[in-house]
């Protein structure tokens, strides 16, 4: 039997947290996943052997390069950029692109490691991948965006492709950034292919990817509510982000007849207690994605409304909640009070919001309670759907691929209620997200021996 065989789950974190000094994000979405599959695996011996875990949380490769542009006033910037191939054992790599501030090599790791359970649940054949660079398009003009976007393509083209890897967007790269970067990649290959989702319609985009992470969470947060019997009429929703996943989250849940309290963005929240209706949703998307503004300019908008600088929504009082802007947003102190105040279900439409303490909090509580690589993974599940469709040189009527996307979260529901049912009317999503995810990889990287 090898050395490193059958570690306890102390000493399996503290070798992960030493391979990779400083990275605690990383380290954070090992140990989530980690506490789940030990007890997963700890009777099956050929996972431990082919020490398939310790695999998974090695990323196949990294790649960090430099990305040189000009912005208006003609001086050269210099950023860095990554990609994060995590694993492909079930597909190409798959995922985001993240331009941000905060974006280090340890937030891409985390990400590209999620990812890979998620893209697995999805029930596609697509492994996980994720990239970014920390550059902040805030405040930047479409074309310094443009010049970026194209800088970073121009190193990224060669680590990518249909068949290889497929980037798409995240946190500040949307439709605009995407369709820099699918035409910088298309002018050096001469090619047209599938090798970004997210695009534009008229350059083989797929109908529902834009609205299909935000309406796949609500769904995910409706089939945790069917389990009791219940649904979204009426129910009051707290939501944080005023992006792409919120703004459709908020949407859907308007659809199926809930009332949505709050958005936010990283200056603050706006709560509105006469609800965030569909216009005032179309106000903030606009905003945000053409006039680039910021949430506070909500409550001057709209009567009613207030600003609440410097602070994240979870202490007025919901029913449901969907954290939907970024990591650890949702902390042990703001799911404590979540809990408090009677919020019966969380789903997670950013990847990894609610911090260790908050996740076990929930647990505890046992509320419904669905982690991001669950209940957001119907934007890539579309993307997987946009990838079928370049590749067929076909676009899929919208009435199918919203079908297509009710199914997968439906499936991913009960593939989580498959692994994570405890007994006495609780399920614990976490783990049976996790566990559904970890067996199609490994089983697969069982397959393959030791590559
Ligand atoms: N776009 C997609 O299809 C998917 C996105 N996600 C995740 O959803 C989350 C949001 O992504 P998108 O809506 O696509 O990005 P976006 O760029 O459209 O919106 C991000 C939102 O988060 C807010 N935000 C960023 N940093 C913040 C901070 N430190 N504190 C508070 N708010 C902050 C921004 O102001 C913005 O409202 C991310 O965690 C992303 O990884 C997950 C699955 C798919
Ligand atoms: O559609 C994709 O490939 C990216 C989705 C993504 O980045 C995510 O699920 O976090």
């Amino acid at each position: 039997m090898a050395v490193s065989d059958h570690v306890d789950l102390p000493t399996f974190i503290a070798g992960v947290r030493k391979r990779n000094p400083g990275q605690d994000e990383f380290v954070q979405a090992v140990q989530e996943v980690a506490e789940d599959i030990y007890d997963f695996i700890a009777d099956k011996e050929q996972y431990h052997h082919y020490q398939i875990l310790r695999r998974i949380a090695e990323p196949d490769r990294i790649v960090s390069f430099r990305v040189c542009w000009e912005d208006d006033q003609h001086n050269i910037r210099v950023n860095r950029g990554w990609r994060v191939q995590n694993n492909n054992a079930i597909g190409p790599y798959k995922g985001g692109i993240r331009f941000h501030p905060s974006v280090t090599e340890s937030v891409l790791k985390f990400l590209a490691f999620e990812q890979t359970f998620k893209n697995a649940l999805t029930g596609l054949p697509m492994g996980g991948g994720k990239g970014g660079a920390n550059f902040n398009p805030k405040g930047k003009s479409d074309h310094e965006v443009m010049r970026f976007c194209q800088s970073f393509m121009t190193e990224l083209y060669r680590h990518v492709g249909a068949d290889v890897d497929v980037p798409a967007g995240d946190i500040g790269v949307g439709a605009r950034e995407i369709g820099y970067m699918f035409g910088q990649y298309k002018r050096i290959t001469n090619q047209f292919t599938g090798v970004l989702t997210g695009k534009g319609l008229e350059y083989g985009g797929s109908l529902i990817r834009t609205e299909a992470t935000g309406y796949g969470a609500v769904y995910f947060l409706a089939n945790m509510l069917k389990t009791k019997g219940e649904d979204l009429t009426g129910k009051s929703a707290v939501i944080s982000g005023s992006g792409n996943v919120a703004t459709h989250a908020a949407e859907k849940i308007v659809q199926l007849g809930g009332k949505v309290l709050t958005l936010s963005d990283s200056q603050g929240f706006i709560h509105d207690p006469d609800g965030i209706t569909q216009d005032k949703i179309n106000w903030v998307k606009a905003h945000k994605t053409k006039r680039r503004g910021r949430i506070a300019d909500y409550a001057a908008e709209f009567k009613g409304a207030t600003f609440v600088e410097g602070k994240t929504p979870w202490g007025v009082p919901c029913d449901v909640a969907l954290p939907c802007a970024t990591q650890n947003e949702l902390l042990g102190d703001d799911a404590r009070m979540l809990v408090k105040n009677g919020c019966q279900a969380v789903a997670e439409g950013a990847n990894m919001p609610t911090n260790l303490e908050g996740v076990h909090v929930f647990k505890d509580a046992k509320i419904l309670f669905a982690p991001g690589k669950a209940a957001n993974a119907g934007g890539v599940a579309v993307s997987g759907l946009e990838m079928s469709q370049n590749s067929e040189r076909r676009s899929w009527k919208e009435a199918e691929l919203q079908q297509l996307l009710l199914d997968i979260m439906e499936g991913i529901h009960s593939s989580c209620v498959a692994y994570g049912d405890q007994g006495g009317g609780y399920i614990d999503y976490v783990k049976g997200a996790n566990i559904a995810g970890f067996k199609k990889v490994a089983d697969a990287m069982l397959a393959y021996g030791v590559v």
